[in-house]
């Protein structure tokens, strides 16, 4: 039994409030105090023992008030904190001044493998220089990469308490790749429509112009492209601009569930759908985005069963929930993406042929990253300004011998790789230049495989006139290129002539 004792303060009642339990034999689990309150936690307090007590507590002088209680304040505070931890998708740690861990939520305890309570910084990423270098900072360092069970992560460190001395710190751990999620989440509050789709290159350019046209048709879209090239965004600003952007807009993701959580995502389950389970029912995201719209993304990925519910849906708007009777009709417009070839999977069997027309009424295609060079470095300035505000560090700039190699990596991720090379760049870098060093690029450089290098010189020539090639399109003039590469026009001009490269009219 928990009960909460009310006085009137005075010196040394809570001892004898105290000493009154003492003299019961009664096992106490916890007391908090809180004058004038005292809470008591004493598992072994029965009815009888209480009655008897609270005549023994009034007898004390200032004692006013005397209630059994649920739980202790401290222990839901405790509780609450707990559900909030666990509530938490990233690894938090909280330690004391010496670095000690006192708590970690379960996503952290998931990622290491087990509990690493009372363990120090440095036992914990087996990194002792780490926790030096924290203990001697107060906590307060720009966050740094650190390695978990085999995965790198960025950590970040705020302290406690640093006013009224060092309590201790908050350390929150980050995989690169949520970064770029966090990242894109503010900035889709912060830009709607085709606003938030950043870059001005010709490709770029004709993209937005088609989407606009599209977007405004009311029947399904497909939005083809590689990984990470923003058809998400897209898919977004093309919400956006049309007459439904006052309903919502909510997406699934095709990959990331298996085929049974998708249909209970998508359609929804009737009361009683699951054997032994005692849940109401619950709508799905085509209901609950009515007069809205649904994008599918990886579509490419969705289960031939689910492609036969979804062709449905697309063919007279009606659909059943999860063991429902009932036929429900909506009026949502379906937007879908894909990273894969489509066709190419209809021809081969795997995608439905159906389906794909469906979907497939209107189509966008989002270029990669390597064919919109000239987004490259206003994208990753972006990033950069971005990143530094989100991690609250000073603003840093690209130092200009990094541009080559942003503008010649090849990008298999895309503006999303980008956006994380940069945004780990700026989490590691010292000064206020983001160097060569800093990027994280290696190993997706376009440069020849090593069997095919010949010498040293023929290489680097190679790669150089791989990037003059490049960029002349878009700089097609040697004052122009040499203002985009930073350097002299006569050695743009040299260089043009050495490579053989024709002069632009
Ligand atoms: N043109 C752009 N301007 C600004 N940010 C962009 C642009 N394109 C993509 N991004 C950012 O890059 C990340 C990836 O974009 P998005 O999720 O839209 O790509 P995707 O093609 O849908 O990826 P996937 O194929 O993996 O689903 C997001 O954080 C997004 O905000």
């Amino acid at each position: 039994m928990r009960i909460h004792v009310t006085f009137i303060d005075r010196v040394g009642i809570t001892q004898e409030v105290l000493a009154l339990l003492g003299g019961r034999n009664l096992n106490l689990d916890a007391v908090e105090m809180v004058p004038p309150n005292v809470y008591i936690d004493a598992p072994t307090l029965g009815p009888e023992v209480l009655e008897e007590l609270r005549d023994a507590l009034f007898k004390v002088r200032g004692v006013r008030a005397v209630e059994v209680v649920d739980i202790l304040p401290g222990q839901r505070r405790s509780l609450q904190l707990y559900a909030l931890l666990a509530a938490m998708p990233d690894p938090l740690l909280a330690v004391d001044g010496n670095g000690r861990v006192l708590l970690a939520n379960p996503a952290l305890i998931e990622l290491a493998g087990r509990d690493p309570d009372g363990e120090t910084l440095g036992e914990l990423f087996a990194a002792p220089e780490l926790h030096d270098e924290l203990l001697a900072h107060g906590f307060r360092l720009p966050m740094r990469e650190v390695v978990l069970d085999g995965r790198t992560l960025l950590l970040d460190a705020m302290p406690i308490g640093e006013n009224a001395g060092l309590a201790g710190a908050l350390l929150s751990l980050y995989a690169p790749n949520r970064i770029g999620e966090r990242l894109a989440a503010l900035h889709h509050e912060q830009a709607e429509g085709f606003d938030a789709l950043l870059g001005d290159s010709p490709a770029l350019r004709t993209l937005k112009a088609r989407a606009q046209r599209v977007a405004v048709l009311d029947a399904p879209l497909l939005i083809q492209g590689e990984t990470g090239t923003g058809k998400e965004l897209v898919a977004r600003a093309c919400h956006a601009v049309s007459a439904r952007r006052n309903a919502p807009f909510l997406a699934l993701n095709c990959a990331a569930l298996p085929e049974n959580l998708a249909e209970s995502e998508l359609f929804g389950y009737a009361p009683g759908a699951f054997t032994g389970a005692q849940r109401g029912g619950k709508p799905g995201l085509l209901e609950l985005a009515h007069q809205g719209t649904v994008f599918l993304d990886e579509i490419g990925e969705m289960s031939p069963y689910l492609q036969a519910k979804l062709l449905r849906f697309l063919s007279d708007g009606s659909f059943r929930r999860i063991g429902g009777e009932r036929e429900i009709r909506v009026d949502v417009r379906i937007l879908s993406a894909t990273h894969r070839n489509l066709e190419q999977m209809v021809g081969e069997g795997r995608f439905r042929e159906d389906l794909f027309y469906r979907l497939n009424v209107l189509n966008l295609a989002v270029p990669p990253l390597r064919e919109r060079s000239e987004d490259i470095l206003p994208l990753a300035r972006h990033f950069l300004d971005q990143a530094c505000a989100q991690i609250r560090r000073p603003p840093c700039r690209l130092a200009p011998d990094t541009y080559p190699a942003l503008l010649a990596n090849r990008w298999p991720g895309n503006v999303r790789q980008l956006q994380n090379v940069i945004f780990r760049a700026a989490a590691i870098s010292e000064g206020n230049l983001v160097e060569i060093g800093d990027l994280d690029i290696a190993g997706t450089a376009v440069a020849p495989q090593a069997d095919e290098i010949g010498s040293l010189g023929a290489a680097v020539e190679n790669f150089e006139r791989g990037i003059l090639e490049r960029l002349y399109a878009s700089y097609p003039s040697s004052r122009l290129l040499a203002a985009r590469l930073q350097t002299s026009h006569t050695a743009i001009a040299k260089r043009l002539r050495k490579y053989g490269i024709p002069a632009r009219s």
